[in-house]
């Protein structure tokens, strides 16, 4: 009988992709799969990707269990603070019903082992109750996870909640904090955002203290990091939770699946435009910047054109994905004068295999907005960054890519078009280009040396397997 892990992200783009490679990665290992999304991303997968995508194979199955909202068919990124609040009320009687139904049927075999994304850690009290082991994956960067930890710690050094709404302004945010163990010269604005408010009661912020401390009950926590990249931050990390895998970069891992049915399970929520590698094909290395904010990101119609005449000014070939949902209100409207400009030298399209195109030796570098996989992706293919943090964690991220990595150039405070168009310059054609790509490629080989066999991530998987996923 094979073991049968059963896996759930938190029902986000940049938790689903993620948690998904593991999963493939587990079945290749000779694991029995149970994915669970949520109905919403379940149903939107299908619109992106057919029906086909979510039929699973003999051994690996797709299910879904009800986020608690009320039902949508709407094709874009949920409200985050409603769904996290949604989750943690009413996540655990489906969990646990389906988990239960698992166990009973006789087309399976019995659960061994849980998944879990340190998102939703309702999942915990499934397992404990059922007696079945679970791991946690942090989808984050370890930089940004260690923040979260410390979110308690705001609170009772008084830096949390802000006093009043000035201290997002006078200089308050610039503070040091000299206190959080792995982490020098940090700032309260490299924080994860959420603590930018006056409000005690804040969701994300109360959601995260809850999920990082419940990560302490798991057999360990996984991270999709390597240990070269973020080792000060890690070894602090170990001092709190007694097992940490790092096992990133995941895709790289993923390299190894050789069934070509489980190869092909994807995870994209749009629909992938591949009439940009097409374009990339055409063009010179290096010689293109792709600009691409995530799944969550909203610009305001006004960022919207601060990037768009930021790039055209630039003068350098970039290539742009501007999801449905991109732009608050109505949807993206870009000016005419503006398609005129930047004729021959852009393209711009909904949603693209962004592991493509940061592959695609065309690409040399990439403005994001430093979601944790962006950024993981960019490193694996040694792309240098210019960092727009947009929320959450991607202040940290930018941070480390700017600062620690030296592989990054962030543009501070408001998107203005002068300032996107002289990083751009600068990334694309400067001497301070060539050094960041420069760093950026080692960042590659390191990556690659951590996911060989005899590399840290490589190995750590195998501990994973062993020690937490196939042991009761
Ligand atoms: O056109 C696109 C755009 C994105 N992606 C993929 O979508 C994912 C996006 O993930 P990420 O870069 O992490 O951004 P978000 O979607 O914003 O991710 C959320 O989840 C991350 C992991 O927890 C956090 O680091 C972020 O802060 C949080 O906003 C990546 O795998 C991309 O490859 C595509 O394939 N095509």
């Amino acid at each position: 009988m094979k073991p049968h892990a059963v896996l759930i992200p938190y029902p986000a783009q940049g938790h689903i992709a993620p948690l998904l490679k593991l999963a493939k990665i587990l079945h290749s290992k000779g694991f029995y799969i149970t994915f669970v999304n949520t109905e919403f991303n379940h149903n939107r997968l299908v619109r992106a990707r057919g029906p086909e995508s979510v039929k699973g194979l003999a051994d690996f199955q797709f299910r879904a269990i009800p986020d608690g909202l009320p039902p949508s068919d709407k094709d874009a990124t949920q409200d985050i603070p409603q769904l996290c609040d949604s989750l943690r009320k009413n996540g655990f009687p489906p969990f646990l019903e389906l988990v239960e139904k698992l166990n009973s049927s006789p087309d399976c075999p019995n659960v061994s082992c849980i998944v879990s994304d340190g998102a939703m850690s309702f999942t915990l009290d499934a397992a404990e109750r059922l007696n079945i082991p679970e791991v946690v994956f942090f989808t984050t960067s370890a930089c940004g996870f260690w923040c979260y930890c410390h979110y308690g710690e705001l609170v009772t050094r008084g830096l949390f909640p802000l006093k009043d709404e000035s201290q997002m302004t006078n200089g308050h945010l610039e503070s040091k904090l000299d206190w959080v163990p792995g982490m020098k010269n940090i700032r309260l604005r490299d924080f994860p955002s959420f603590i930018r408010t006056t409000d005690p009661d804040d969701i994300m912020v109360n959601y995260n203290i809850l999920q990082t401390a419940n990560a302490l009950r798991a057999k360990a926590v996984i991270i999709n990091t390597f240990d070269e990249l973020e080792k000060d931050v890690l070894d602090a990390i170990r001092q709190r939770f007694d097992q940490v895998c790092t096992i990133g970069p995941l895709q790289l891992l993923e390299h190894e699946i050789e069934n070509p049915d489980v190869k092909s399970i994807g995870s994209s929520l749009w629909k992938e435009d591949d009439a940009c590698i097409e374009w990339l094909n055409q063009k010179a290395p290096n010689s293109v910047l792709y600009v691409n904010f995530g799944s969550i990101t909203v610009l305001s119609p006004n960022q919207l054109l601060e990037f768009a005449w930021g790039l055209a000014n630039s003068n350098q070939n970039f290539l742009w994905i501007i999801r449905p949902d991109l732009v608050s209100g109505d949807s993206a409207v870009l000016p005419e004068e503006f398609s005129k400009e930047v004729e021959g030298r852009a393209m711009m399209v909904g949603w693209c295999s962004q592991e493509k195109v940061l592959a695609h030796p065309s690409v040399g570098g990439f403005l994001t907005h430093s979601g944790w996989n962006s950024t993981i992706e960019g490193i694996t293919e040694g792309v240098p960054m210019i960092c727009w943090p947009f929320f959450a964690e991607q202040q940290t991220n930018c941070r480390y890519a700017c600062r620690d990595w030296e592989m990054g150039l962030e543009i501070e405070g408001e998107v203005q078009r002068e300032k996107v168009a002289d990083l751009v310059k600068v990334m694309m054609e400067g001497e301070k280009g060539k050094e960041l790509r420069k760093k950026a490629l080692q960042w590659k080989d390191k990556a690659q040396a951590a996911a060989k066999p005899g590399g840290s991530s490589h190995h750590n998987l195998e501990f994973l397997i062993n020690e937490f996923l196939l042991k009761n």
